[in-house]
């Protein structure tokens, strides 16, 4: 998919507006800023890093510095600060010197690695001494990578969670890709969110409501189709046959959707005699019959109970038998999903409950909405981006910051580079890598983009190791 020339979006504004005035205050002869970005810790001890490439697709690649969007940034900025701090001069170099590509070099650690904290995740450098400026008016795009990143860490923990309670009690993992689906679209902050966050849980699963998620990872990421959904009930669909035509609107879910998955929420009067009477005895015969699975959906109350609760009574309606782990499992045509309250917090909470009274994880999927797309921030995993060296009159300079007000915030020094030592992630730094031994892959320069990682790489990369995961 090419993607066009700097698109229509005027790059020159896509930035925080102190940065607009900090070409006046490096030092003079700055000719080199090299800064890096880090998770220097946070709610998860690693990250997996993601969506880098979508940021450079989509804002920073072609030739992005027009005669147009210098006048239009000129005109901005002019009414912004009430005078003249723009820096135009420095604008239409690049314009006239690079023919409105950017004159950077960014590494990166190839997408879906999961990294350590406190590990280098990505340089960004100036390729012009003329243009140190450029490197940190940057930031404030390149660090919203925070989000994607945050996403498919939060997502990748709870697959950890769900893989342990399969490989406990489940006959094999098969289904796992499948355990997480995302129900975030309507609780993201906006459409492009949406894509972006959807995609990144896609990194880890397979099963997603959020189309733009899955548009994304077309666009961006050269993947056809990178998650899937079946027929579902929402309570409309439901509800609008009235209280006592819930029966009348599951056996329509049956009719019209006679063979594969199929979903319906089942709690908008009475989830237990939904279970007990409607499905389980109303309805029986025709599920029992039928050549495909029924997906039964609460969507309230308390989860671990619920869960628990709709599979006894599921169980004693249909039966269930003992899996090689030793635990209950519903007959293959039976199934639930719980999409209510599921985030990395609860998931363990209900499924030891299910463990605890002798379920199988494998009867159970999950669908987590505002927990998986929105309820995260820069500081879940503390994303910061610093300047660690700058040529200064010709000398190199080791940059940094040691704020005694909080030694945690103390950032690196100098050149890095990242480098695999005994199996575990190393972050050289002062320049003391073996540039043969990097693993941050150069991905933009000069406005190409040198590496294209295909969605199937970044998974792969993303992949957990059960047997080295193996949780005892
Ligand atoms: O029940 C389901 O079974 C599996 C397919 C999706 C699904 C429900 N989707 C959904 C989306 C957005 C908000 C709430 C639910």
């Amino acid at each position: 998919m090419a993607f066009p020339a700097g698109g229509s979006d005027n790059i020159l504004l896509i930035t925080d507006s102190y940065k607009v005035t900090h070409h006046f205050q490096y030092p003079e002869n700055t000719t080199v800023v090299y800064s890096y970005f880090e998770s220097r810790g946070g709610k998860f001890p690693s990250t997996v890093f993601f969506g880098l490439q979508y940021i450079l697709k989509r804002w920073l690649i072609g030739p992005v510095v027009t005669k147009e969007k210098i006048q239009e940034a000129k005109e901005l900025y002019s009414l912004h600060f009430g005078n003249d701090y723009f820096n135009e001069e420095g604008w239409n170099y690049i314009l006239e010197h690079h023919k409105g590509y950017l004159p950077l070099r960014i590494k990166s650690v190839a997408e879906g690695s999961l990294v350590p904290f406190k590990n280098v995740l990505f340089t960004v450098e100036n390729t012009d001494p003329k243009c140190f400026w450029l490197t940190n008016y940057f930031e404030t795009l390149l660090v919203q990578v925070w989000y994607p990143m945050t996403v498919a860490t939060n997502s990748r923990y709870q697959k950890e969670i769900i893989a342990k309670y399969l490989d406990e009690t489940a006959d094999n993992m098969d289904g796992l890709p499948f355990k997480l689906h995302d129900f975030g679209f309507r609780g993201s902050s906006s459409v492009e969110s949406a894509g972006i966050g959807g995609c990144a849980h896609l990194v880890n699963f397979m099963g997603t409501d959020t189309i733009a998620g899955i548009s994304t990872a077309r666009r961006y990421y050269g993947c056809q189709m990178a998650g899937f959904s079946i027929p579902a009930a929402e309570h409309s669909t439901i509800t609008t046959w009235g209280k006592d035509g819930e029966y009348e609107a599951f056996k329509n879910m049956l009719t019209k959707f006679p063979k594969g998955l199929v979903a319906c929420v089942s709690d908008s009067y009475n989830i237990w005699n939904a279970c007990e009477k409607v499905w389980g005895e109303q309805l029986k015969d025709i599920i029992e019959a039928r050549d495909g699975t029924l997906v039964v959906r609460p969507d309230s109350g308390d989860p671990p109970e619920v869960v628990v609760k709709v599979l006894d009574i599921l169980g004693k309606k249909f039966g269930t038998k003992i899996n090689s782990k030793g635990f209950k499992m519903l007959p293959p045509f039976l199934r639930i999903i719980q999409g209510d309250g599921i985030s990395y917090e609860t998931l363990d909470t209900i499924l030891t409950n299910m463990k605890k009274n002798g379920w199988s994880a494998d009867n159970v999927a999950f669908g987590s909405g505002g927990a998986l797309l929105q309820r995260l921030d820069r500081d879940t995993q503390k994303c910061a981006f610093k300047c660690s060296y700058a040529l200064i009159n010709g000398k190199e300079v080791n940059v940094f910051k040691q704020p005694i007000t909080d030694p945690g915030k103390k950032s690196k020094k100098g050149r890095l580079n990242l480098e695999l030592q005994d199996g575990e992630y190393v972050t050289m730094t002062e320049g003391t890598g073996d540039p043969k031994k990097d693993l941050l892959i150069t991905v933009f320069e000069n406005g190409k983009l040198l590496r294209d990682y295909t969605f199937d790489e970044v998974r792969s990369n993303a992949e957990i190791d059960l047997v080295k995961n193996r949780i005892k």
